[in-house]
């Protein structure tokens, strides 16, 4: 059992509060907010009993692009969504970001610039060394309590994640509440389940495939998106320069040979594209196998018609899907159609169950719903899935309880 939002009596308590609101950022702009709303409850919740709200978020990832980018946006579109004033300061864990907290009245809100400007938060650290880092050491301090409601980040062993509950009484926050509740049954929905894996993460992906195929939580998983292109490469099809280049440079090299030992243990339960589409030209080209390796310039950015068929056969069989990252590059229309034939035969499965940034902002973009219920987290669904514990629930489990004079 952890704390929640029910055992903590707010009023006029200072509150690191970690929330998610890493969300798909192009030029500087939002490209969806879903994210930032998903905690508006937890944020209200806290704002109306009058604590004083410091938020702490990541953006992106260093090194990737756009989308490692400060939360000055996100700042603004939760001042729009919040009756309360949000505030933004452009520092972390210095002075000003300290001044600002201290600064709070009952009932506002500042949101502290991104928390992966800092190395350390970039780190796998356990809770006793993330406890020490530059950030825990330094806001701790101005906070009385903490919570965590943050729960697509809360795979990540990262200071701001599980650093924070070793030194401060820590709460779990309404997302994190509901997401725990209706993903702990998954091993209790019907048979048979299908996991579709697409999307980018290939190395977080091929984790949980092995984990649901091994423990036999999975009947099949089918797999699209890049995670399909790495599974063809390990077939020893050859997806062509542009894909495998892709691969390369996003450091998944040593992906390909980890699908084809998944391959060699579960290839009777894994499903791979047996067509892709292209990018030729900017036009969407489908090529089967046979048609194989596409030109230079040609990155597999879709699966194909054949593909599709085959596995909305697998959907419509199937009683249960978990479901995580697009089929394709859906941003571009020519490459949604993957993505939208996918979602759309999930949405039909008597249990669906989908999770992961891009995977929200894809839905919303297609305008895809009635999923049973759609997790704001993609790896941190997947963890929980494979029947693992997330380090930073556990985190909040361990933290110290706040007593009766604090
Ligand atoms: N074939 C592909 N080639 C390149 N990028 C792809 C391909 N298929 C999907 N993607 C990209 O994967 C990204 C989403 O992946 P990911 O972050 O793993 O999803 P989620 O956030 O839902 O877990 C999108 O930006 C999409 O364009
Ligand atoms: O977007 C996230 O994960 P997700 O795409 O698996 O849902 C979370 O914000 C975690 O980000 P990270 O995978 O860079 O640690």
């Amino acid at each position: 059992m952890i704390n929640t939002l029910d055992d903590l009596d707010a009023r006029g308590t200072v509150v690191g509060c970690r929330v998610d609101i890493n969300s798909p950022v192009e030029d500087g702009s939002l490209l969806d907010d879903s994210r930032i709303r998903a905690h508006v409850g937890t944020l209200e919740t806290l704002l109306e009993a009058d604590a004083r709200v410091a938020v702490l978020a990541h953006q992106g990832r260093p090194g990737g692009g756009d989308s490692f980018s400060t939360l000055e946006p996100h700042a603004r579109r939760l001042d729009t969504l919040l009756d309360a004033p949000v505030g933004y300061v452009d520092e972390t864990h210095g002075k000003s970001a300290r001044a600002a907290v201290d600064a709070l009245d009952d009932g506002e809100c500042v949101v502290l610039e991104n928390t992966r400007f800092y190395s350390e938060e970039y780190m796998t650290l356990e809770p006793d060394v993330a406890a020490s880092t530059h950030l825990v050491t330094r806001l701790a301090p101005v906070f009385d309590v903490y919570v965590n409601d943050a729960f697509a980040a809360s795979h990540r062993s990262q200071p701001s994640l599980v650093g924070f509950p070793r030194v401060l009484p820590s709460y779990a926050g309404l997302v994190m509440e509901r997401e725990l509740e209706v993903l702990d049954d998954i091993a209790t929905t019907d048979n048979p389940r299908t996991y579709v894996l697409g999307g980018a993460k290939v190395s977080g992906s091929i984790d949980a495939a092995r984990d649901v195929l091994a423990r036999d939580l999975a009947d099949t998983v089918l797999t699209a998106g890049v995670v399909g292109n790495v599974f063809l490469a390990a077939a020893d099809e050859d997806i062509g320069k542009a894909s495998t280049d892709f691969i390369y440079e996003r450091g998944y090299w040593d992906e390909i040979e980890r699908a084809a030992l998944l391959l060699d243990d579960y290839g009777d339960r894994i499903e791979f594209p047996s067509d892709v589409a292209v990018d030729r030209d900017g036009e969407r080209v489908e090529l089967g196998l046979d048609d194989l390796p596409p030109g230079d310039d040609e990155p597999a950015m879709d699966v194909g018609q054949e593909t599709l068929d085959r596995y909305e056969t697998v959907l419509d069989e199937s009683r249960t899907v978990i479901l995580n990252g697009p089929a394709g590059v859906y941003e571009r229309d020519v490459f949604a159609t993957g993505t939208r034939t996918l979602y759309r035969a999930a949405a039909d499965v008597e249990t669906s169950i989908v999770g992961g940034g891009d995977t929200a902002s894809a839905m919303n973009a297609l305008g895809i719903d009635g999923f049973t219920h759609v997790s704001t987290g993609g790896g941190a669904a997947l963890t929980l899935l494979t029947g693992d514990s997330l380090v930073a629930v556990d985190a909040i489990a361990d933290a110290p309880k706040r007593s009766a004079g604090d």
